[in-house]
């Protein structure tokens, strides 16, 4: 019979110091990816360091031109957060479109960009936003974080503390779901910043979220979806599977961010 023994830190340096000393330890936080995967047998970790027990490390506050959130704020308290929702409305609508009630109260941002689902919600708002990851050792950009399936910047006893989102002067997310999981078929995040654009895309790339600089450089021209017209999405390296093929992927891409440009103008 399968074994682990479990361990509730009450500080992030106690949770880093059971990381390194007990050999293959899993940080938990929400458990609405680990538990699944433990119960079909993919993973067997011999330590559980629980997260959710950890002081202050849920809290949403503004810092000076940035929104912080910390690693195990569930999605339904970013979802129903007033700093969010007037910081980074978007942000907080997004949040409230992961999954369904029971995954929203469970599920942590720490956990979610951990995990870096390709189809996951939260990594193509970090990409657009350009957020930054703090974890327990360094401070990392989220163009170097996310490096494909499943796959991020984390070292194995490296824990995420908090995500620093610059505010955008507007931004917008709209998801196409699979009416099944809920997770994104695409889902597309535009975000106007001070300085650029940045349209991130997730649940269509085949090596995670990714950014489309075509329709990029043409908002950053003109912030209007008019000027998406005649921009084509390529579909090489899509996925395509049972869902959706590569091509329709595509097309959702252009439709979804006319979509996102058309309810960010419409917040002014
Ligand atoms: C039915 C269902 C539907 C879902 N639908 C969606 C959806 O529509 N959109 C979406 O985006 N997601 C969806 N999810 C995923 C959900 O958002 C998960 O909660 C999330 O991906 C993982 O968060 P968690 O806190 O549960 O992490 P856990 O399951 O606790 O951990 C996941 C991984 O992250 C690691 N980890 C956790 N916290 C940290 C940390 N702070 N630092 C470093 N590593 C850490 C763990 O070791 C583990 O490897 C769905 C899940 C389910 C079960």
């Amino acid at each position: 019979m399968y074994e682990f023994k479990y361990h509730r830190p009450g500080t992030v340096r106690q949770a880093a110091n059971l990381l390194v000393k007990n050999e293959d330890a899993k940080l938990i936080a929400g458990g609405h990816t680990l538990v699944p995967v433990m119960k079909q047998r993919l993973a067997s970790p011999p330590h559980l360091v629980d997260l959710s027990h950890i002081e202050g490390l849920d809290t949403i506050e503004m810092k000076g031109r940035s929104l912080v959130i910390g690693a195990t704020a569930k999605h339904a308290e970013v979802a129903n957060s007033a700093v969010v929702g007037e910081a980074i409305p978007a942000l907080a609508e997004l949040a409230g479109l992961i999954g369904d009630p029971a995954v929203r109260h469970r599920g942590t941002i720490g956990g979610s960009l951990a995990n870096n689902d390709p189809t996951a919600d939260y990594p193509a708002a970090v990409l657009a936003l350009g957020a930054t990851i703090v974890t327990n050792k360094r401070r990392l950009k989220a163009e170097e974080y996310f490096q494909g399936l499943f796959s991020t910047a984390l070292e194995a006893d490296e824990i995420i503390t908090k995500v620093m989102f610059p505010v955008p002067k507007k931004a917008a997310y709209v998801k196409f779901r699979n009416q099944a999981s809920r997770y994104a078929l695409v889902g597309v995040f535009v975000a106007k910043r001070p300085s650029d654009v940045r349209v991130a895309v997730t649940g269509a790339g085949s090596d995670g979220v990714f950014r489309v600089t075509a329709f990029e450089d043409a908002l950053k021209k003109r912030f209007s979806h008019k000027v998406l017209d005649g921009i084509a999405v390529s579909a090489d390296g899509l996925n395509s599977d049972l869902h959706g093929s590569a091509e329709y992927r595509a097309h959702l891409i252009g439709v979804l961010t006319r979509r996102a440009v058309e309810a960010a103008n419409a917040k002014d």
